[in-house]
């Protein structure tokens, strides 16, 4: 690719990703500390908050001002139509007629695709969650973008899981420390570089690159010492599956269990080697929750396969289709190989 193509796209989509954490900071805040019933349930069960429908109304309204709306299709989580639905006064509505927001159906080549609270459930309980913003161009990821407002650039953090939000207000953070609170990591593909800023907070100004400093996977490639990360929910991944996995490939440290496509951002960013998930048989893994997580991690040197030891196909709509089994991410081949080789080696006394 060459050397400074999507610069423009990939500042914009940094930029409007800050925007979109500000925002759910507020509501994340709102929602931790009111009493009612702000959470709304999706038709498949999962949580929804007024912050997933803003993020996807905002962040799409920016976009097609900007580029134009012929230039820019956006293929977001959210279904527009429930917001009518469970919105009686009508006012997310009306943000969202304004937004160029297109569901399933768009054509295939360069779109960016949006989940605008990845782990809504993480959001809800006041724990980690993510802003992930994507341009994947002829089946391709070429952008990623991840917003992370509760993982400060200090990695000690993610051990505060389910604990998060009291664990901040506990230590009653200054308003300069608020500055350390999260963070937003970006790449473009082929450029071999990935990158990480500290998230603005308040009235303060992106002045671009915004502090950006470079990140690297960790080189921790003995399975004693690496760090194994996975869903929260046992219902979004086979926790006992992986344990014996991570027992037979001689992983010693006991997993962090996060939210969200922080887990892709915690290995981008060196803080944990391994990331698995393996959902129950016939649940199908959509794009917008791997894409930008995926060529993050490439570019800061890490190996993102399905559990076949093949890469994740971005090119057939917003499903993984074909996928084998399961996601592996690790910091680098000596670690894929060896989890790889284990799934290989217990798939079939598994039960999965
Ligand atoms: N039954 C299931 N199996 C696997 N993944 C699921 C699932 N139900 C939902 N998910 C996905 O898992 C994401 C949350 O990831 P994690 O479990 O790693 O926190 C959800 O993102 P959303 O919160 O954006 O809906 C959703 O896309
Ligand atoms: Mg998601």
């Amino acid at each position: 690719m060459e050397k400074d193509k999507y610069s423009k796209e990939l500042e914009v989509a940094v930029r409007v990703v800050h925007l979109a954490c500000a925002l759910c900071i507020r509501v994340q805040e709102g929602l931790v500390s009111a009493s009612g019933d702000h959470v709304k349930s999706k038709d498949d069960d999962s949580p929804v908050t007024v912050a997933d429908w803003s993020v996807q109304a905002t962040v799409s309204w920016l976009l097609s001002d900007i580029f134009g709306s012929q230039n820019v299709s956006i293929v977001a989580e959210e279904d527009t139509h429930a917001i009518s639905k469970a919105d009686s006064e009508g006012f997310l509505a009306a943000v969202v007629n304004t937004a160029s927001v297109t569901q399933l159906g768009a054509p295939l080549e360069d779109i960016g695709y949006l989940d605008p609270v990845d782990g809504t459930l993480g959001f809800v309980r006041g724990d980690q969650y993510a802003v992930a913003l994507a341009l994947i161009e002829d089946g391709q990821v070429v952008l990623g973008v991840l917003g992370c407002p509760n993982y400060p650039m200090k990695r000690e953090w993610l051990n505060y899981q389910h604990q998060y939000s009291q664990t901040m207000s506990a230590l009653s953070l200054r308003s300069t420390d608020v500055w350390e609170k999260g963070c937003v990591l970006y790449a473009r593909r082929g450029s071999g570089k990935a990158w990480v800023q500290p998230l603005i907070c308040e009235d303060k100004m992106l002045e671009w690159p915004n502090y950006a400093r470079l990140i690297q996977v960790s080189s921790i490639d003995d399975p004693a010492l690496a760090t194994l990360c996975e869903p929260v929910e046992k219902a979004n991944s086979n926790h006992s599956f992986t344990a014996g996995l991570a027992h037979s490939v001689g992983l010693r440290k006991k997993p962090l269990h996060v939210y969200s496509m922080v887990k892709y951002a915690a290995i981008a960013r060196g803080d944990a080697e391994i990331f698995m998930k393996f959902a129950k048989s016939g649940y199908k893994e959509k794009i917008w929750d791997h894409a930008a997580g995926v060529v993050i991690i490439e570019e800061a040197g890490g190996v993102v396969t399905d559990a076949g030891g093949c890469p994740l196909d971005f090119s057939r709509g917003v499903y993984l289709e074909g996928l084998d089994r399961g996601i592996i991410a690790c910091s680098g081949v000596t670690l894929h190989e060896k989890i790889v080789g284990a799934v290989y080696a217990s798939w079939d006394s598994s039960n999965l």
